[in-house]
């Protein structure tokens, strides 16, 4: 579906909202690796991180310190390559001290997520991933109001562990997606088995399968698991590209299948 857009969205082809019912259970580092895997899948890719409170994408992408520039027609987002396959937007460009914590209220929120919606000069994108707060708050609401003014959604995706699965959360998050006509893309369950640093072998030290089920009940679409890899978090901790650095892990197979499911459900070459 090609998108109906303006201004800085104009060639924005696809945007995908990544959401999560509780904080910490990997919707930044899905948000990251998704990019990265598009971006090797020969895509152009946006990040836009909306998540005000904790912008953690700029360390995982190894570009904290970068100052954003203003153009004719806006900002210009901080890239990661020379090439400019892969852009990002996030608060914590715009903070003096990256860890400063953001203790807005709710108007400023909505007005920095409708200037970074409107005035991001993002150039031509295949896929534009939106990094959203955990939880469904105010942030959600400012960004579908204002994408809907300058482009379309083609959805979101919602990141879930195989324990917070069974919580009411997620549950919430979805619910939201349906009264807001937001289309459910898919659900991954991240963190599902644990992945032995010694011998690569997973073991499903919690639960498992509670994202295919939880999707299966809501009549979603399951995209896949990651699972839980202490090379993943070293690799993000480091800004390493995970992808780059482990190309034959089961975790980059899982990420790239993930991948490749999103590009086919999107009907993107
Ligand atoms: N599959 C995984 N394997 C290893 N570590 C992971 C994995 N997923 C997430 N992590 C680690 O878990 C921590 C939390 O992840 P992340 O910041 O992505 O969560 P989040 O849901 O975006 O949190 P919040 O929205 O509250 O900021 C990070 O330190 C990250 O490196
Ligand atoms: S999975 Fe195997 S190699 Fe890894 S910690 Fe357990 S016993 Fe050791």
């Amino acid at each position: 579906m090609e998108q109906n857009t303006d201004g800085n969205m104009a060639q924005v082809r696809h945007v995908v909202l990544v959401l999560s019912g509780k904080g910490g259970v990997g919707k930044s580092t899905i948000t990251t690796e998704l990019a990265l895997a598009l971006r090797h899948a020969g895509k152009k890719v946006g990040i836009l991180d909306v998540d005000l409170c904790g912008p953690s994408i700029p360390r995982m992408l190894s570009i904290v310190r970068s100052d954003v520039h203003q153009c004719d027609s806006g900002w210009v987002p901080v890239y990661t390559d020379a090439q400019k396959t892969l852009a990002l937007m996030s608060i914590g460009f715009l903070l003096e001290d990256p860890d400063e914590a953001v203790v807005w209220r709710g108007p400023k929120k909505t007005a920095l997520i409708g200037q970074f919606v409107s005035d991001v000069a993002w150039g031509e994108l295949d896929v534009l991933l939106v990094d959203t707060p955990p939880g469904t708050s105010d942030e959600h609401l400012a960004v579908l109001e204002n994408m809907k003014k300058h482009s379309s959604i083609d959805g979101a995706i919602l990141v879930t562990t195989p324990q917070a699965v069974s919580t009411g959360d997620v549950r919430r998050e979805i619910t939201f997606c349906k009264k807001t006509g937001v289309k459910i893309l898919g659900i991954i369950e991240n963190m599902s088995g644990f992945v032995c640093p010694h011998c690569s072998e997973c073991s499903n030290v919690f639960s498992k399968g509670g994202g295919e089920e939880l999707a299966k009940l809501t009549g979603s679409v399951f995209l896949g698991s990651v699972p839980l890899d202490p090379l993943l978090s070293s690799s993000l901790e480091e800004g390493k590209d995970f992808i780059q650095s482990f190309p034959n892990s089961a975790t980059f197979s899982a990420i790239n299948s993930i991948c490749q499911t999103l590009l086919n459900n999107l009907e993107i070459d």
